[in-house]
């Protein structure tokens, strides 16, 4: 069942979180929308869920329309589940309560599906490895074992739409990358259409199969995390997404001549999104410190050990510039070169 978002646009007072977003998330999508703080994202996860109705467009849920034109169909209307970031489980039910509730409430659950319940909630605790535990409150519970309930319980009544928002944020680095593996397996084992909001680009690079990358209430681009990263059609997704460095400078054909350089650069196969505004986008692990002067000059101004390789900010006149790199004999405050 596809759900699409027609020209919707959502304001409050002055401020306009969300324009023009035209959207089509398709079945069994696992979807991303990533953007900074107050880009809109959450606004449009509301509207998805219908907690609020937007002031202007339509959104439609399969062939029916769940709001438009003033109209709007209520969360409890739609079959949807949502997943927060804070977990909200209910505190006085167990985990295998938590779970049973949307089963025994949802108006989407057939008469089938409501006998076979503590079946049902039994394949989801193994599911998301919760075995032996069925008895606990949430507060006998971790962040990550309660997250993985929020989820249990999210998919319980098999919506047709899952909505999560930033549902890992509240994790440890080593619980995220083991929640994200869960939670891709639990994708692959259920198809349940995902709409995941998240701003950290990795977690959206990881998950999902295709990313909508938002800015200013606006979406700037749609596509696969390949397309995303390595295709960027906007400068805020070049920077954003694959922290790209924007230079400045003169294309000829395949040559580029890099404001404040003297030497040529022969480039191959270099997208040409950014041709027509004179910039050319590299990201971090393309940049090369060269001893001859062959590239731009530049200047260390910090450099950190990331344990695998080493991030070095560098400024080149008003630009400041990023590199990755293994090996460094350079220090702060070091002038050079940086080619690509
Ligand atoms: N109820 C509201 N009343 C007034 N302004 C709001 C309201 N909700 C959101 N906004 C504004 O709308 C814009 C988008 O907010 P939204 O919460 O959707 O951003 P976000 O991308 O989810 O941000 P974050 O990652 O920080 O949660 C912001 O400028 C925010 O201040």
């Amino acid at each position: 069942m596809e759900t699409e978002c027609r020209n919707i646009g959502m304001t409050f007072g002055k401020t306009k979180a969300l324009q023009d977003i035209n959207l089509t998330i398709h079945d069994g999508d696992f979807l991303a929308i990533l953007g900074p703080s107050g880009c809109g994202k959450t606004t449009l996860l509301r509207l998805l869920a219908g907690f609020s109705a937007p002031t202007q467009g339509e959104i439609r849920i399969g062939a029916e329309l769940v709001a438009g034109n003033g109209y709007v169909k209520s969360p409890n209307e739609r079959n949807i589940s949502m997943v927060f970031q804070s977990y909200a489980l209910w505190p006085h039910m167990t985990v295998e309560q938590n779970i049973a509730f949307p089963i025994r409430n949802s108006r989407f659950v057939t008469a089938k599906q409501r006998s076979n319940c503590s079946e049902r909630v039994q394949q989801l605790v193994e599911m998301v490895g919760l075995h032996a535990m069925e008895k606990r409150l949430p507060a006998q519970l971790s962040g990550g074992q309660r997250q993985r309930v929020a989820l249990a319980r999210a998919l319980a009544a098999e919506p047709a739409l899952l909505l999560m928002d930033e549902p890992l944020s509240n994790l440890d680095s080593e619980l995220r990358i083991e929640m994200r593996q869960e939670l891709k397996r639990l994708h692959r084992a259920t198809g349940t259409t995902i709409v995941y909001v998240t701003h950290d680009q990795s977690e959206a690079l990881a998950l999902a199969n295709r990313i909508v990358v938002m800015n200013h209430g606006r979406i700037e681009q749609v596509g696969t995390a390949k397309e995303i990263y390595e295709a960027p059609q906007t400068e805020f997704v070049a920077r954003f997404v694959g922290r790209s460095n924007l230079l400045h400078g003169h294309w000829t054909e395949n040559r580029f001549l890099p404001e404040g350089a003297e030497t040529v650069w022969q480039l191959k196969d270099v997208p040409d999104t950014f041709r027509k505004s004179g910039l050319l986008a590299l990201k971090p692990e393309q940049l090369r410190i060269s001893e001859k002067n062959n590239g731009i000059p530049a200047t260390i101004k910090e450099i950190e050990y990331l344990g695998a390789e080493m991030r070095v900010l560098l400024s080149s006149g008003q630009t400041a510039l990023e590199m990755r790199t293994k090996e460094m004999h350079y220090q702060v405050g070091d002038a050079l070169w940086l080619t690509v």
